[in-house]
């Protein structure tokens, strides 16, 4: 019998987001935003005394000395300013399953393919912050170098408190329940096949208008997310700057006893409590924004005539690392498109890679076994490719297998330079499936030393049921 569905269980942001929220577009941009006319100071940002009587505050989401072309900030009019609260503490109970320092007391070093069920969403009320949990992850919030790879279930809207990150940003990745967030830049509705980036340092409230929600974060240290340079694509395609959707100014005035922010530090949470909402910034300006982008307006490049491209050519958004080319953590997609390539193995080659690779599913379907919802990790030179049946089946569709158009699915890849450690519960996990090594076990030898005899053997008469799309 089916489970009924969790209650949805209504948190204090309940109400407060309109179906017809509005965005700044565009990737990058220094935008201007005002909830009220006239309450951006013109001319300079930090005036004696600001319109309505309004605290002048800067975020900075790059030193202060960054080249103009890497400098991120933004300036917020607000009614009070962040820094009256009370002292953080640490929080009670403490979050023991999130990870920002990854060595050998908190993770495990470990090479074999790993493959994840999708995990269950729990009845008891839990919301987004305690319903992260660390999967995998390397370097240091603290040195300002690395990532970690989340995932949360969660039912409940956040109640009386915001989350702030100091560790990094987070690129969330719904899969199924939608989020509605409020930041102090304003609000945004982000739905499954939709991605949300809250950087560094921003205090949001994730609320879930339909209860039960589940999905990934990637969190990188020390680096923003950019857009990939296109090379000789040209100006055009892949992920369009104007697609990126940044939220308007919107404030609240209303006392809040006992709010609490819950600052990520160090992988730590602390609370601070104070008696205001942080969403009180009536006007903001600058370029260091939170935004969403919806998967389904990705413009897909791809071979046209032979052989299987690399999967970078589906790079949504990169966070690089100081070296040309190489990316702290790639967030690359998977979406519905056309396969045409001639004489080709269509399916993705077997490999060894340097990178690592985390994947998940947002709908659809892969391959057997993995799951709208599930994961897996091939970490750095770790072989993986197609399991014995979608190879079969390629090879048994043969040469004149026609144009085939992939559609209904969205996987997704963080791939990342660092050599991840995996955290123990997810090793330990029950939705771990053990079993995965088996999918490739049964690829037979289809050796011959005679060359004009390989047709001959039994792969052109095999299993035509297996499934290679992704
Ligand atoms: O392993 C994977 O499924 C990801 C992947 C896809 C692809 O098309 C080529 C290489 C690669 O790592
Ligand atoms: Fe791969």
């Amino acid at each position: 019998m089916e489970k009924p569905a969790a209650e949805v269980i209504k948190g204090e942001g309940w109400g407060r987001f309109p179906d017809d929220l509005e965005y700044h577009s565009g990737f990058g941009n220094h935008f201007e935003s005002e909830a009220i006319a006239g309450a951006l100071p013109r001319g300079q940002n930090s005036p004696l005394i600001c319109p309505f009587g309004l605290y002048a505050e800067q975020i900075s989401g790059t030193s202060f000395t960054s080249p103009r072309k890497l400098n991120q900030r933004s300036w917020f009019y607000r009614i009070k300013p962040s820094v009256t609260h009370e002292p953080f503490w640490p929080r009670e109970p403490s979050h023991k399953k999130l990870v920002s320092e990854f060595d050998g007391s908190n993770t495990v070093a470990n090479p074999t393919q790993l493959r994840w069920k999708p995990v269950d969403i729990p009845d008891s009320p839990t919301d987004f912050i305690d319903g992260l949990y660390t999967i995998c992850g390397a370097g240091s919030s603290f040195l300002r170098h690395g990532f970690a790879i989340h995932m949360y279930t969660a039912n409940k809207s956040m109640d009386n408190c915001a989350f702030c990150n100091a560790d990094g940003d987070f690129l969330v990745v719904p899969q199924q329940g939608r989020l509605w967030i409020t930041t102090e830049c304003g609000r945004l509705q982000v739905s499954p096949g939709e991605i949300v980036v809250l950087p560094q340092g921003f205090r949001f409230v994730v609320d879930l208008p339909d209860g039960p929600s589940r999905g990934y974060v990637a969190e990188v240290f020390g680096t923003h997310f950019q857009l990939p340079d296109l090379g000789p694509i040209g100006a055009n395609g892949l992920a369009a700057s104007r697609d990126f959707l940044a939220p308007t100014a919107w404030f609240e005035d209303c006392p809040r006893p006992g709010f609490t922010i819950i600052q990520k530090f160090g992988g730590e949470l602390f609370n601070a409590r104070q008696d205001f909402s942080p969403f009180n910034v009536v006007a903001w300006h600058g370029n260091y924004v939170p935004y969403k982008y919806d998967l389904s307006k990705f413009c897909p490049y791809n071979t046209v005539l032979i052989d299987h491209g690399d999967p970078s050519i589906n790079t949504v958004l990169t966070a690089p690392t100081d070296k040309l080319g190489v990316a702290l953590l790639d967030f690359v997609i998977f979406p519905p498109r056309w396969l045409v390539a001639e004489h080709t193995f269509r399916p993705p080659y077997y490999h060894r890679n340097c990178m690592s690779e985390f994947m998940g599913l947002i709908y659809g379907a892969k391959a057997d076994g993995f799951l709208p919802g599930g994961a897996s990790l091939h970490s750095c030179m770790t072989p993986h490719g197609p399991d014995t049946k979608t190879y079969e089946a390629t090879v048994a569709r043969g040469n004149e297998a026609g144009p085939h158009k992939i559609t209904d699915t969205m996987a997704f890849m963080f791939e990342s330079c660092l050599m991840p450690r995996t955290c123990p519960w997810a090793l330990d996990s029950h939705f771990r499936d053990l079993d995965y090594y088996r999918c490739w076990i049964g690829l037979k030898s289809h050796f011959s030393h005679d060359k004009t005899d390989v047709k001959s053997n039994d792969l052109q008469n095999g299993n035509k049921s297996g499934c290679f799309e992704h």
